[in-house]
């Protein structure tokens, strides 16, 4: 058998791919396992010229987990090569300590070599079926998932510079082994699967078939009830993007705490998942969607509630939920000589630094020489053109800096104990003229 014969291209199985490669224009590197799914996949795709045509590669990951995982791999190099397909091997290592997990570790594993091996824009094809689909289904359902678990496994996501693409969700995996059994095709079982201890496999091997005796559609049926969820999923899900662009304050990091109490609380939920989702930060976790209905939305205008998780923290200050990274105050016996030329960093991070103003001339003059410490309370400062000194800490008000920011400012004193700046959000007139002579500006980073 050198290249699959052109009657692979007109069984069930080819039919479907050719008529899925009708949208598809980019390579396509198929993730091959030895096993039954994905050598159906590869020996089909092999036999459409289309496939060909759009560029048509493989990759293998070995995991190194069983005792033979390399004679695997060698049995993946010999079908690739008698089918014309290149095939890259990939070795990973996956924490073997992981215990129960190990499986979940396994697949992460796989999942980021496969991605880093992708090129720009191409898709890696993978078997999963309709069986596999219906397992995650129920898998799922007994984790407790709403609708966008229950949506099951996306035909296309974005993976790596590529995407990842599923074109078989919906045939049988009773098709694809019919398939291996018409053009007997060599394939390796990876005994992982057989093991009942996993979920997965407990599932495939005892539950579904006892379901398949009394209701021979569930997976048929499962399948779709996944795919009715991912149309509610992305029905919501627009919502609430809509919604969220809505709630959103000016600084990305924020959420006007009206706009949020107008919505219905499962929608708040989804909407405080997503804000703090996009912002980067870890997963909200339930308790914390509780803090905030609890505590956060209902607070008075001047109190100042938090929940923390992690090293990030939530806080309603004001109309505002303002999340972000927790940070401690700058220690309040912070005191360091500075004379402005170059970067002064900050204990817990962040700088105050001294830029030249673009387009000025550049200034000359004597180094300037400072102290920068932590606030102590009931500093005043006097600002460019006011006759009398402020209270910084009015000043800091007016100029709505929060609380939280307010104990990380450095303030930047002369050494005859005048207060010159607060960070770079404050600036008094000496400092102004001395930093003017120099064509110099404050820049503070927190
Ligand atoms: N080691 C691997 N290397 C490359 N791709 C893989 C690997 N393991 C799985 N895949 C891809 O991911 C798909 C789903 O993985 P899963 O573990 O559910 O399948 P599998 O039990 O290995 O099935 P099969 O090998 O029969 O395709 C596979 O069909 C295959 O396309």
């Amino acid at each position: 058998m050198p290249v699959p014969p052109a009657d692979a291209a007109s069984c069930p199985l080819g039919t479907h791919l050719a008529r899925a490669l009708d949208d598809v224009d980019a390579g396509l590197c198929v993730g091959y396992s030895g096993g039954p799914d994905s050598t159906a996949l590869l020996h089909a795709l092999a036999a459409l010229p289309r496939a060909r045509a759009l560029g048509l590669r493989a990759l293998h990951v070995d995991h190194g987990l069983a005792p033979d995982s390399r004679q695997w791999a060698q049995a993946c190099r010999t079908l690739a090569r008698r089918l014309e397909v290149p095939l890259e091997v990939v070795r990973v290592d996956v924490a073997r300590d992981a215990g129960d997990g190990l499986e979940a570790a396994a697949r992460d594993a796989r999942y980021r070599a496969l991605g880093a091996a992708l090129h720009e824009g191409e898709r890696l094809v993978v078997a999963h079926h309709r069986d596999d689909q219906a397992e995650t289904f129920l898998l799922r359902a007994l984790r407790a998932s709403g609708p966008d678990g229950l949506r099951g496994m996306r035909t296309l996501r974005p993976l790596g510079r590529g995407l990842l693409w599923r074109p078989l969700l919906d045939l049988s995996r009773a098709t694809l082994a019919d398939y291996v059994r018409a053009h007997a095709l060599p394939v390796v079982e990876d005994p992982a699967n057989a093991d009942l201890r996993h979920d997965r496999s407990r599932l495939r091997g005892e539950v579904m078939p006892s379901l398949a005796a009394r209701w021979p559609h569930v997976a048929a049926a499962f399948a779709r009830s996944a795919a009715l969820c991912a149309e509610a999923a992305d029905l919501l899900e627009r919502e609430d993007a809509a919604a969220l662009a809505r709630a959103q304050g000016l600084d990305p990091a924020t959420l006007h705490v009206h706009a949020l109490a107008a919505q219905p609380a499962p929608r708040r939920a989804r909407l405080l998942r997503r804000w703090v989702a996009g912002l980067g930060l870890p997963p909200l976790p339930a308790v914390g969607i509780d803090a905030i209905e609890r505590e956060l939305l209902p607070a008075p205008a001047d109190a100042l509630p938090a929940f923390a998780w992690r090293d990030v923290r939530i806080l309603r200050w004001g109309g505002l939920l303002h999340a972000g990274t927790a940070r401690a105050p700058l220690p309040a016996d912070l005191d360091l000589a500075w004379e402005a030329r170059g970067r002064l960093a900050l204990p817990g991070g962040g700088w105050l630094d001294v830029e030249p103003v673009a387009g000025a001339t550049p200034g000359t003059g004597e180094p300037l020489r400072l102290r920068v410490h932590a606030r102590r309370g009931g500093e005043r400062i006097r600002l460019p053109g006011r006759a009398h000194s402020h209270a910084l800490k009015h000043v800091l008000q007016d100029l709505g800096v929060p609380p939280w920011e307010r104990t990380r400012l450095p303030l930047v004193s002369s050494l005859d104990g005048e207060l010159l700046a607060a960070g770079d959000l404050v600036v008094s007139a000496r400092m102004r003229d001395l930093l003017d002579a120099r064509a110099l500006r404050l820049v503070w980073q927190n």
